[in-house]
C-alpha cells in the first residue's frame, strides 16, 4: 500500500469511529428518554386522529402528546343513543344542548340567547350510565372524546400537571369539536379544602381559567361533561360553570324494561320473556347490575352446552337465553335498592338543582 493512502484509510477510519460514536448516543439517549414509551403511542394515536380528520398530522407539544393516548375517535365508539335504555327526556335535552352546538354552531350564532352551554353536569348514583351517555354524545356529535384522567394528570406528570391541563384544553382546541369528559369531577374540581396540595390548587385555578376563556370564545366547538356520584361535594365555582345538570338517577320500572331490552336485543334470547316481570323483580337495579343479570344468566345456556357434550350430543351454539335463566340469577342475588340507598345517603345535603330524583319521582 503507497504512503499516499494511508492519511486517506485513516480518514475513513475517524469518519466511521465519529459515525459511530453519533449513532451510539442517538440511541443510547432515546433509550433512556423516560418519555419515550409515551410519545411513541401518542404518535400512533395522532396519526390515527389525522387519519378520520383527513388532514396532516396536526403540530403537538410534549404535553399534548401525553393527553392524545386519552383521546377517542368517535369512529371507534361503539355507543350511540340508542344503545341506552331510557332516559329518553335527558337525552333530547343533551340533544339540544350538546350535540346540535357541536354539530351546527351556525344555529347559535343569532344572539345571546342561543348561546351554546360550555359545561353540563351528569350526576347520579355508579352504573346509571353516565360515562355511556358521555360517549354515546361524543359518538353522534362526531366529536373525539378526550378522557381526562385525574391520575394521569397527578401521578408522574406531578410537577406539570398545570400544563398537561393546558394541553387538555389546547389540544381540544385543535381537534374540535371536542367533548372533554371528566370522569368523578369532584375528585378534581371538588371544595377546596386548606389540605389540598400546592400543585392540585394550582391546577384547579388553571382549569377554571381555561374553561371560562373557552366559554367567551365563539369560535371553539369544545364543551365540557362531567361526571360524579357525589354532586353535593362539588365547588360552588364549579357548580356555577355547569348551570345545566341532569340527574341520571336509578332507573323506573318502566326505563328497566328498556334497559334490559336494549341490552338483550342483539342476542340470541327466546320470543316469550316476560320484561314486565323480569323488571319488577329487580327494583333499585341499576344498568351496570342489569347488564350483570344478563351476563349471568348467559352462563346457564353455556353450562347446559357443555352438559350436553359431557353426554355426547353434539351442539353448535349454546341454547337461546330464558326467562328461566334470568329468574334463577334473581332468586340466587339478594340485591335489593343498596345502591340506591347509598346514594341518597352519600348526598344528603343534595344541591339545588337535584329535586327531581327518582325517589321523589317514585313517592
Ligand atoms: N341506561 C342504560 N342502558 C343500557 N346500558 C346501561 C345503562 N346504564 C348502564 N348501562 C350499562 O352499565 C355499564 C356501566 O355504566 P356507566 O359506566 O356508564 O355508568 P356510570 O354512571 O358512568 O358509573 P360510574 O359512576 O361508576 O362511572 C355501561 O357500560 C352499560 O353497559
Amino acid at each position: 500500500m503507497g504512503t499516499e493512502t494511508k492519511p486517506l484509510t485513516e480518514l475513513l477510519l475517524y469518519a466511521a469511529s465519529a459515525a459511530m460514536s453519533c449513532l451510539v448516543l442517538f440511541f443510547g439517549l432515546r433509550q433512556l428518554d423516560p418519555n419515550r414509551e409515551s410519545s411513541q403511542k401518542a404518535l400512533v394515536q395522532k396519526k390515527e386522529l389525522s387519519k378520520r380528520l383527513g388532514r396532516p398530522i396536526i403540530h403537538t407539544n410534549v404535553y399534548e402528546d401525553v393527553i392524545a393516548c386519552d383521546v377517542i375517535n368517535p369512529d371507534h365508539i361503539n355507543v350511540e343513543f340508542d344503545s341506552i335504555g331510557g332516559l329518553d327526556n335527558i337525552k333530547q335535552a343533551l340533544y339540544e344542548l350538546v350535540i346540535l352546538p357541536l354539530q351546527r354552531p351556525e344555529l347559535f350564532s343569532y344572539g345571546k340567547l342561543l348561546s351554546p352551554q360550555k359545561g353540563v353536569l351528569l350526576y347520579g348514583p355508579p352504573g346509571t350510565g353516565k360515562t355511556m351517555l358521555a360517549k354515546a354524545i361524543a359518538k353522534e356529535s362526531g366529536a373525539v372524546f378526550i378522557n381526562v384522567r385525574i391520575s394521569n394528570l397527578m401521578s408522574k406528570w406531578f410537577g406539570d400537571a398545570q400544563k398537561l391541563v393546558a394541553a387538555v384544553f389546547s389540544l381540544a382546541y385543535k381537534l374540535q369539536p371536542a367533548i372533554i369528559f371528566i370522569d368523578e369531577v369532584d375528585s378534581f374540581l371538588g371544595q377546596r379544602r386548606s389540605t389540598d396540595h400546592e400543585a392540585l390548587a394550582n391546577m384547579k385555578t388553571e382549569f377554571m381559567a381555561l374553561w371560562d376563556g373557552f366559554t367567551t370564545d365563539q369560535n371553539a366547538r369544545v364543551m365540557v361533561l362531567a361526571a360524579t356520584n357525589r354532586p353535593g361535594e362539588l365547588d360552588e365555582a364549579i357548580l356555577r360553570r355547569l348551570p345545566q345538570a341532569f340527574e341520571i338517577g336509578i332507573p323506573d320500572h318502566s326505563e328497566r324494561i328498556k334497559i334490559l331490552k336494549v341490552i338483550l336485543k342483539e342476542e340470541k334470547v327466546e320470543d316469550n320473556i316476560d320484561f314486565d316481570h323480569i323488571s319488577s323483580l329487580c327494583e333499585g337495579y341499576t344498568g351496570s347490575d342489569l347488564l350483570e343479570l344478563c351476563k349471568k344468566a348467559a352462563f346457564f345456556s353455556l353450562r347446559d352446552l357443555l352438559d350436553d357434550e359431557k353426554k355426547g350430543k353434539r351442539c353448535s351454539a349454546p341454547r337461546p337465553l330464558s326467562q328461566m335463566d334470568l329468574e334463577k340469577v334473581l332468586a340466587t342475588s339478594r340485591k335489593t335498592r343498596i345502591a340506591a340507598s347509598e346514594y341518597s345517603g352519600l348526598n344528603s345535603q343534595s344541591p339545588a338543582w337535584s329535586g327531581n330524583s327518582e325517589e321523589d319521582q317514585e313517592s
